[in-house]
C-alpha cells in the first residue's frame, strides 16, 4: 500500500529532508525532483552537506525527517540492500573495489553481484561466466588494456573508473556518484545541470 502516490515519471523527489548529527544541521529541509532520464549535479562547499545527502538516498544514514521516492515508490525506511535491487546504485567519494583482485574479476563479481539477492555471488558460478559482459562494461569505462591488473595496481582515477564499470553491471535506475570527476582522466561527454546546496 503506498500512503502518498507520486509521479512516477520522476525519477527521484525529495520532500523535506533533515538530518540532524546532535546539535549539528547537516542537511536542512531539502526538496528536489528529478525526472526520469536527466542528470543533476550537487554542487556545494565542504561540509555543505552533499555526502550526508547521498548517504540518505541510498539507505546508508536513516534521515531525520523527510521522504525519499524513486520512481514512485517510498524508499526512506528501506535498507540499502532492497535499494540496491530496486535499481539504485551509488559510488563513493572513496573507491571501494577489490584490491586483490584484477579488473576483470572486479567486474565479474559486479556482473554476478547484481543478477540476485544479496549474497548471491557465494553461490555456485554459472557454467559460462559472462565474459561478454565483462569486456562490454570494461570498455565503456575506458579499462580494457587494464583488465588483467589487480585493482590494487590501478591510479586513483582509474579505481573511480572501475567502479563506475561496477556500478553499472546491470543498468541501474537512478546512479548516485559521489565525487565522479576526482582524480579522473577520463572524457566524459554528457551535459549535467546543477543542484545548488547550501551551508
Ligand atoms: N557521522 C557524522 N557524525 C557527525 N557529524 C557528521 C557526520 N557525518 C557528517 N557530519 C557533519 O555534517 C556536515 C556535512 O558533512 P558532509 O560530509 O555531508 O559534507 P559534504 O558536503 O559531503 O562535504 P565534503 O565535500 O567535504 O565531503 C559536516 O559538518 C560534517 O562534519
Amino acid at each position: 500500500m503506498q500512503a502518498h502516490a507520486h509521479n512516477s515519471s520522476q525519477a527521484l523527489v525529495i520532500e523535506g529532508l533533515v538530518r540532524r548529527f546532535g546539535a549539528l544541521v547537516a542537511v536542512d529541509g531539502v526538496d528536489l525532483s528529478i525526472p526520469a532520464g536527466q542528470r543533476r549535479a550537487v554542487l556545494g562547499a565542504n561540509g555543505a552537506g552533499k555526502t550526508t545527502l547521498f548517504n540518505m538516498i541510498a539507505g546508508d544514514l536513516p534521515p531525520s525527517e523527510g521522504r525519499i521516492t524513486v520512481f514512485g515508490e517510498d524508499m526512506t525506511k528501506l535498507s540499502p540492500e532492497k535499494r540496491v535491487l530496486k535499481g539504485v546504485r551509488r559510488t563513493y567519494q572513496k573507491s571501494l573495489v577489490f584490491g586483490g583482485l584484477s579488473v576483470r574479476e572486479n567486474l565479474y563479481v559486479a556482473v554476478r553481484g547484481a543478477t540476485g539477492p544479496r549474497l548471491s555471488i557465494w553461490r555456485s558460478a554459472p557454467a559460462q561466466p559472462d565474459w561478454e559482459r565483462v569486456a562490454e562494461l570494461a570498455e565503456r569505462v575506458q579499462l580494457t588494456r587494464r583488465l588483467d591488473e589487480p585493482a590494487s595496481e590501478l591510479s586513483h582515477g582509474e579505481q573511480r573508473q572501475l567502479e563506475l564499470g561496477m556500478a553499472l553491471a546491470h543498468p541501474p535506475r537512478l546512479l548516485l556518484l559521489d565525487e565522479p570527476a576526482a582524480g579522473l582522466s577520463m572524457r566524459v561527454n554528457c551535459p549535467i545541470r546543477v543542484v545548488q546546496v547550501d551551508c
